[in-house]
């Protein structure tokens, strides 16, 4: 099944004096989509509500076709699955396998049942030959594909990754990235906050834009990023290959370098 997020007039605030989310009308699906805005642009507070673990002070958040507010923290727990910024928050078991099982038989699958679930989740993360190693003996991208597995395991049709390429290498960016790219093709919503624009420019089909507590720019990358002064404007860089080929006079918004020698070499 694919996982559909409608976000009907979402209002939050923590305190009363101080509104965080104004008014957020959204619809997420299929696309994979990234939540960018500066700090304290209410990103962190965004995911939480569509994790349940708050409740909206007015609107509402409906997951294909149920209000949010009609299930549990549990039972969104199976749909909508949250891969944190920091693995070693997630990890706490001392084996790969015993980590990557605990969230499946969590949401009620049995032993077998979970194993099987773990080991695809592995796989597809390439770490299935790791999965007798104490996760503490492992290197932080390996153990951030660990965290990223646990999640996978559960098979939620929702993936929320919180600032997925932060701390990691070249190497684990990339193996992250494709991850993205593989969870997408197969038809889950892969969803993200990030401050880092060139993984979005990479990685996403669609770049959600917040400030001051609303959506300043949606769009697909290309459209989002072509904005300068909107972004300048909410604190937002644009991806390096963008801002060079805008300082360098092209008019067009190129994303990556990837696209600019594409462009370079049809002239
Ligand atoms: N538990 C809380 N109680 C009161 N205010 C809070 C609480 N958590 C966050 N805030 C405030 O809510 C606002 C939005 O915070 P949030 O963490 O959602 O932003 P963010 O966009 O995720 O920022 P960052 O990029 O730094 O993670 C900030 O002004 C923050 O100080």
């Amino acid at each position: 099944m694919m996982g559909r997020l409608e976000i009907k007039d979402l209002h939050f605030s923590y305190t009363e004096n101080e509104e965080i989310l104004k008014g957020i009308d959204l619809v997420l699906d299929q696309q994979s989509t990234a939540i960018i805005g500066q700090n304290g642009a209410g990103k962190t507070t965004f995911v939480k509500l569509l994790k349940g673990l708050l409740q909206p002070t007015s609107g509402k958040i409906v997951y294909n076709g149920t209000d949010l507010s009609s299930m549990t923290v549990a039972q969104i727990a199976k749909h909508i699955g949250m891969v944190f910024q920091n693995p070693n928050d997630q990890i706490f078991k001392n084996s790969v396998i015993d980590e990557v099982m605990f969230g499946p038989m969590q949401v009620g699958m049995s032993k077998e049942e979970a194993k099987v679930h773990a080991m695809d989740a592995l796989e597809m993360v390439g770490m299935e030959k790791k999965c007798k190693v104490n996760p503490y003996d492992l290197g932080l991208s390996e153990r951030k594909l660990i965290s990223i597995a646990a999640i996978l395991a559960m098979d939620p049709e929702v993936i929320i990754f919180d600032e997925p390429t932060i701390a990691q290498d070249y190497a684990g960016k990339k193996c992250i990235g494709e991850i993205v790219e593989h969870l997408r093709n197969q038809g889950k919503l892969v969803l993200t906050i990030i401050h880092d624009m060139d993984f979005v420019a990479e990685h996403f089909d669609r770049a959600v834009v917040f400030a001051k507590g609303g959506v300043l720019l949606d769009g697909d990358p290309k459209q989002v990023f072509s904005r300068a002064e909107i972004l300048e404007k909410a604190f937002l860089e644009q991806p390096n290959v963008t801002r060079l080929c805008h300082a360098l006079g092209y008019e067009e918004t190129f994303l990556t370098t990837d696209d600019f020698v594409e462009y370079k070499k049809g002239q």
